[in-house]
């Protein structure tokens, strides 16, 4: 059996008890230096900085721990810092803090003494904890009908589209099935043979006893004021008559389902204390974001190319390189333009933290944090990131990449590959005589295509693959670690598929293929050449007659 995850209470514990093992050690340390450095005056100017950093840093993450004594006595002696300091003063510090360190490990020790110290860092609700993520795009559909016409053709279109469809043909296996197992969505009819609004009534059963609405569209012979208002009160969203067209009833299944989040928000925290980072980013995962700590300056632009972090959280005093000066590398180069920065100081000089905000950061954050200000902050600045990448590289009609970000993305992701070792397939995408939809059903009819073969595209791969619109109607796609010859079962598997869509015009109905030509890596080395290559066998597809999919070899070009 694997072991449960450590609580949020488990990780503060382990946290502080590293903070005063390792405070122990470096105080120890700092007083010899100090010691050694009274004889000569010139070495005690230089370590006057070093121990004032020391002191500021305990005084910030003490208190964010919760040793409030600790942070007091660091608070005082960084003040006599600021003053000229007698050798007296320092020296008393030095062993104020050293006795008051022992008195934290004995404390530690004692179970009370952790809970009580606990309770003050601890007390806190997280009230905007993420749900947690799907990995998967598949939905689980129920479908209940009893009448056997449009049944089979429904089932097909939502299978098409990667869901899972359970179909009931009466409501007391739908009702029971829905107890034992929640669907994502409903797809309900509205008569039964024995009641007329049957379907809506099972749908306000299942309402009171589990005190939640369904998530569900009903199908209705009638569309009167009546049906729909029962439809309504039993917490349904969508309301179709007979006959259903399958895309539509296709699309309001995608809208009713919850959108999909992109994976939790990413944050850099750069701190040159182990457990100041440690602390802030266990805070944040709690609110499931991903942290990813940085302990020297000097990583942090090596870790924001890996990581791609929504947001930095930066601590302000850091040895090497300070905050402020990190910030203005990281703000002159221009993909990092938009990147949200934050300080984390237990600096409260007004005066100073204006000018640190100079460098184009987005805010100030004092130490100790309060737990949800932190959250707060950090969330409403990498949310806004994201909408704002999302709104940039992404194209409007189909929510698919554009085409400069999908270059972006597969010559990132092939960099990767190259270190890894791993195998990629590219495919590019055509629908076929598309012009002839265009001018045959109209405009609007064409971009209907184009929506639904995107939306085919996302449902049916995976997270990790790169969905790109390239041109009107033409996609491309990096399908990851698969090579050539599965990459081409399974785009020929969407084809068929595709194939088979029913798509109205007004009362026409009419069907559209596409072709795709397949190419892979590390057989193609470079984004152009995998592009070439796969563009040359779409063309092949094409001249062979379309509606076909075609791999490339690698000496073909
Ligand atoms: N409705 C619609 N049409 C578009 C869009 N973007 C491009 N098109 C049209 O797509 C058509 C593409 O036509 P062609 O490149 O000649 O290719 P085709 O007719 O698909 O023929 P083959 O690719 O050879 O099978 C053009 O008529 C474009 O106007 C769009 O966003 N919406």
């Amino acid at each position: 059996m694997s072991k449960p995850a450590p609580s949020l209470h488990d990780k503060l514990t382990q946290l502080r008890e590293r903070f005063i093992e390792q405070l122990s050690s470096r105080l120890v340390q700092i007083a010899e230096q100090w010691q050694q450095s009274c004889s000569c005056p010139e070495e005690q100017t230089r370590l006057a900085p070093e121990l004032h950093r020391f002191f500021h840093s305990l005084k910030g993450t003490g208190r964010s721990l919760g040793f409030e004594r600790l942070a007091m006595l660091a608070d005082q002696a960084e003040e006599a810092l600021t003053t000229v300091p007698t050798r007296g003063d320092i020296d008393a510090y030095i062993t104020h803090l050293l006795q008051q360190l022992r008195d934290e490990q004995q404390h530690l020790r004692s179970h009370h003494g952790q809970q009580q110290a606990l309770a003050a860092v601890n007390s806190f609700e997280l009230t905007n904890q993420v749900e947690p993520l799907r990995n998967k795009r598949q939905r689980l559909i129920y479908l209940c009908d009893d009448e056997p016409e449009q049944v089979d053709q429904l089932i097909h279109h939502l299978r098409c589209f990667g869901h899972e469809v359970v179909h009931f043909l009466d409501t007391e296996s739908f009702f029971n099935a829905v107890l034992n197992r929640r669907p994502d969505a409903v797809i309900m009819d509205v008569q039964f043979p024995h009641g007329q609004t049957a379907g809506t009534e099972t749908l306000t059963s299942l309402k009171k006893l589990t005190g939640q609405p369904l998530p569900a569209i009903v199908l209705s012979a009638h569309s009167d004021f009546h049906s729909r208002l029962s439809a309504v009160r039993a917490g349904c969203s969508g309301y179709f008559t007979k006959p259903v067209k399958p895309l539509d009833l296709m699309l309001a299944v995608d809208e009713l389902t919850a959108p999909i989040a992109e994976g939790p928000l990413k944050v850099l925290v750069v701190d040159d204390e182990p457990e100041a980072a440690a602390y802030h980013a266990v805070l944040l995962e709690e609110a499931g974001m991903l942290a990813h700590q940085v302990h020297h300056p000097t990583d942090a632009l090596a870790a924001l190319e890996r990581f791609n972090p929504d947001l930095l959280l930066v601590d302000m005093y850091m040895p090497v390189c300070s905050g402020e000066e990190l910030a203005t590398i990281i703000r002159q180069q221009p993909e990092y333009l938009g990147l949200p920065i934050i300080y984390l100081s237990s600096e409260t000089d007004s005066q100073k933290q204006v000018s640190a905000m100079a460098a184009g950061v987005e805010a100030f954050i004092t130490k100790p944090v309060q737990p949800e200000d932190l959250i707060s902050a950090v969330q409403l600045r990498a949310e806004r990131l994201r909408l704002l990448r999302s709104l940039m590289s992404r194209d409007s009609m189909t929510g698919l990449y554009n085409h400069s970000t999908t270059t972006e993305l597969i010559s990132k992701a092939l960099a990767q590959a190259h270190r890894e070792k791993s195998q990629h397939a590219m495919a590019m995408i055509d629908i076929d005589n598309f012009k002839q939809v265009n001018d045959i059903h109209g405009h609007l009819a064409g971009d209907q295509v184009i929506i639904t073969l995107a939306r085919l595209l996302k449902s049916r791969l995976r997270l990790s693959d790169i969905i790109g619109r390239y041109g009107g109607e033409e996609f491309v796609v990096l399908l990851k670690s698969i090579n050539a010859e599965k990459a081409a079962e399974l785009i020929d598997s969407l084809r068929n598929d595709f194939s088979l869509v029913d798509f109205h015009a007004g009362d026409v109905r009419f069907r559209c293929t596409f072709s795709a030509g397949i190419s892979s890596f590390p057989e193609q080395p470079s984004t152009e050449s995998l592009r070439l290559n796969a563009d040359q066998a779409l063309y092949r597809a094409k001249r062979q007659g379309r509606n076909q999919v075609v791999t490339e070899l690698a000496n073909d070009l």
